[in-house]
């Protein structure tokens, strides 16, 4: 990694990225029904052991057939009879083979019967329960799904490595497989630090700051498919911390929030040496989210992140997250990026790296955004209005409305939902 710079003492953050990735370990396996599988990663290649569909089938309710019987150029003319030899409904193999002159009554999907090789759609024809005369002719094949179409037996269908949707649970089902090998959830354990923190079971007091980042860190830990174990607050001394801090040391993640401030490091750092840790307190060069720790303590991946809510949040996306989407399998760490077109002014120093939190909206199929308003890392409203973050790299000094910014997406779909409200005009949350 490239050290701090020696003016600054900043570090980028994608260095820090490499460094917390480097020091990721991917987590083991565990075997689980498809039906809780969903959103998690395959940790095994799926192989098809037959193929789907597993015999040639009728894509049509009519008349399999044998196309050498209906080729007749001028079937309205001249059309063919045949004689029905017997009736197949799906679910039902077909006794009979269709010899010359022939025809078996087919419902979609169901087996193609041996001497067939066309199926004629049902309104193309007149038929009564022992005939069927054709009049239209139809290519050789034609309506006919072939064996193996789908899947074929031996090919691997789905690839270690796969984030399960609602499709691959599907076919995971066609493949009869109702286990499958998956990579376990990361277990976060997730402490508050700061005497003047109140946690919401707590008599509410007027003194204290009611402590959100521990709920906000736990869904964010939930929505990266992460199991969140609220340690409550530490309070500030020592024994407190480490104490609080050894309950969470068998969770795969420790997240603390508060307390990497510059009055702080003292007090955390001597805590840390003690547990034996080996922690990097960087100041990264991005806005919001300036300090921040990160190491091992006893083999565990510890992040303490800045107090400050929007900053914990904003250091929790770019560095816990893409850490807890590697531990789980994903082959991706980031979320989804689009470009879109600046409505703004906005200026900084070309000393960091910002991350605005944004209001995404489509219109005329041009992607526009604007900032939620004020951006002090305190103001948590701005996470509740955004759809994504605004990411304005470090050399960047100003932007203009018609400038073209580079945002991430936060939270899947979020960002057509909040469209309506960014088209109602200002900042301000207005609900009903
Ligand atoms: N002299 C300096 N002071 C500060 C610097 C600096 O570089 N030099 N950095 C500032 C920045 S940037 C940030 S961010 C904060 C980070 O401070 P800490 O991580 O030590 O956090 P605290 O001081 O404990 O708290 C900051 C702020 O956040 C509130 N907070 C803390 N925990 C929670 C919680 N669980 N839920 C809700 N709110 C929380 C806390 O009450 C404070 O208001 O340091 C700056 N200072
Ligand atoms: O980085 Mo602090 O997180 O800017 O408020």
């Amino acid at each position: 990694m490239k050290a701090a710079d020696a003016m600054t003492g900043l570090t980028q953050l994608h260095d820090a990225q490499k460094v917390v990735l480097d020091a990721t370990p991917v987590l083991g396996l565990e075997k689980i029904s498809i039906l809780d599988a969903l959103g998690r990663v395959l940790g095994e290649d799926i192989v098809a052991e037959r193929d789907n569909p597993p015999w040639d089938n009728s894509a049509m309710d009519g008349f399999a057939v044998r196309w050498e019987d209906i080729k007749q150029e001028h079937a309205i003319q001249k059309p063919v009879t045949l004689s029905v030899i017997e009736d197949v409904p799906a679910g039902k193999m077909p006794s009979k083979a269709v010899g010359p002159g022939q025809a078996i009554r087919i419902m979609t999907g169901a087996p193609v019967p041996r001497g067939a090789d066309t199926v004629l759609k049902v309104e193309d024809t007149e038929h009564t329960p022992d005939s069927v005369r054709v009049f239209k002719a139809e290519p050789r094949g034609a309506n006919i799904r072939p064996q193996g179409e789908d899947v074929k037996k031996g090919d691997c269908i789905i690839a270690k490595g796969t984030r399960i949707r609602p499709g691959e649970a599907g076919m995971l089902a066609i493949l009869a497989k109702s286990f499958v090998f998956v990579y376990q959830r990361p277990r976060v354990a997730i402490l508050s630090t700061g005497d003047e923190l109140a946690d919401l079971d707590e008599r509410f007091s007027e003194e204290k700051i009611i402590n959100s980042n521990s709920y906000g860190i736990a869904a964010a830990v939930q929505e990266a498919g992460g199991i969140p174990l609220l340690l409550g607050i530490a309070r500030d001394t020592p024994a407190a911390l480490k104490e609080k801090i050894s309950h969470g040391l068998n969770a795969d993640i420790l997240v603390l929030s508060g307390g990497v401030s510059m009055g702080d490091y003292d007090f955390t750092k001597a805590v840390f040496r003690d547990l034996g840790a080996e922690m990097n307190f960087w100041k990264l060069a991005i806005r919001p989210g300036q300090p921040l720790a990160f190491g091992k303590i006893q083999g565990k991946l510890a992040f303490g992140l800045p107090g400050n809510p929007v900053s914990s949040m904003v250091t929790f996306e770019q560095l816990v997250r893409p850490a807890m989407l590697k531990m789980s399998g994903h082959r991706s760490y980031g979320r989804p990026v689009v470009e879109a077109v600046f409505q703004e002014k906005f200026s900084k120093r070309t000393d960091r790296r910002h991350f605005l939190r944004g209001i995404l909206t489509r219109e005329e199929g041009v992607f526009k955004v604007r900032t939620t308003g004020d951006q002090g890392s305190g103001i948590l409203t701005s996470m509740v209005k955004a759809n994504c973050l605004i990411d304005v790299p470090v050399e960047v000094e100003r932007l203009n409305p018609g400038d073209a910014v580079t945002v991430q997406l936060l939270s899947g779909d979020a960002w057509l939902a909040k469209s309506e409200h960014a088209h109602s005009g200002g900042h301000r949350l207005s609900c009903c």
